[in-house]
């Protein structure tokens, strides 16, 4: 499939490189930009690794790979996504630097670009209203592994038009995902529904009713793909602690977010889960 239509992304870390795999995937021609040659070569290094393993396991052919890596385009000059209709952000999560890119891009672009954040716990809202035209600014929060998890999250801001998230449902279509569109509120849809399976987890074992391998356990036989201590092993236990406070935050400190002290504790002594071999099932811990 080639559809030829430029596309951009800003960041070429974890989630920026598998947005930029999904959308050359499509058959679209991306725009892949981030702060440096280095960050660039990396991000290119973990489709080609991803893309691999694809053609590994007959899942795509040789030509299907090359062409795939021919559509996506590296550069650290914002200037070089003026052509794209879609920009998807995805550098770190900071507020400040989130604004000032799109505050940037947006002379960049034209009227017609949509901008897209990937932001999984700041509000799309806030990052929309340094631009001129929050109008056409929302929400596309994918998941980790984004070539692999078909959920999309389309996040309406405040000031975001009803055609730019109809646009968006249909765009995230074409990459063969599954658009669900929600409002800006704190952790969004499944960040928000998630603190409650990891939370009571934290309490449940803090309280000494179960202990992490039993409620991981109790809950994969109950339905769930993974229990919520195995779950942070893999998506890091810093990534869940800061999705936690910052829905308890977003919350204006609501009761029932609360983070737990444990999570700050295991961030705090650098158990972060399989990215540093130790987490919940290590014996440290
Ligand atoms: N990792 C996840 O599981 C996940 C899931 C969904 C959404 N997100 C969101 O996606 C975004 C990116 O997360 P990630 O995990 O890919 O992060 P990452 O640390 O892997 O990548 C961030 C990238 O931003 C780049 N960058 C660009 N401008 C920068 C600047 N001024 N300062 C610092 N870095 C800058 C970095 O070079 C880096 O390549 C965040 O908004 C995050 O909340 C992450």
């Amino acid at each position: 499939m080639d559809r030829n239509l430029p596309a951009g992304v800003l960041g070429a870390g974890t989630m920026g490189s598998g947005i930029a795999q999904v959308l050359a995937y499509s058959g679209y021609d991306v725009q892949l930009w981030d702060l440096s040659k280095e960050q660039l070569d990396q991000g290119m290094e973990r489709i080609q690794k991803r893309l691999d393993r694809l053609r590994e396991k007959g899942r795509l052919s040789q030509a299907e790979m090359d062409q795939i890596r021919s559509r996506i385009h590296l550069t650290p000059q914002l200037e070089d996504l003026a052509p794209c209709e879609w920009v998807i952000e995805a550098v770190v999560e900071r507020l400040d630097i989130k604004r000032d890119l799109l505050f940037q891009l947006e002379k960049i672009v034209g009227k017609q670009t949509v901008l897209a954040t990937n932001t999984s716990s700041l509000s799309v809202t806030s990052i929309a209203s340094s631009t001129n035209h929050p109008e056409r600014v929302l929400g596309l929060h994918f998941f980790n592994p984004a070539p692999v998890m078909p959920l999309v999250e389309v996040v309406s801001g405040m000031r975001t038009d009803v055609e730019t998230v109809q646009c968006a449902v249909q765009f995230v279509r074409t990459l063969g995902k599954d658009p669900v569109k929600v409002a800006d509120f704190p952790g969004f849809l499944v960040n928000r529904i998630a603190r409650p399976f990891h939370l009571e987890g934290y309490r449940l074992v803090g309280e000494h009713v179960a202990d992490r391998a039993q409620v991981d356990r109790i809950l994969r036989s109950a339905g769930f793909k993974m229990g919520p201590f195995e779950l942070q092993d893999m998506i890091g236990i810093d990534v869940n602690y800061a999705a936690s406070v910052s829905v308890y935050e977003g919350f204006f400190h609501e009761p029932r977010y609360r983070p737990h002290i444990k999570q700050r504790l295991m961030v705090e002594s650098g158990s972060l889960g399989q990215k540093t071999g130790r987490g919940h099932y290590s014996r440290e811990e």
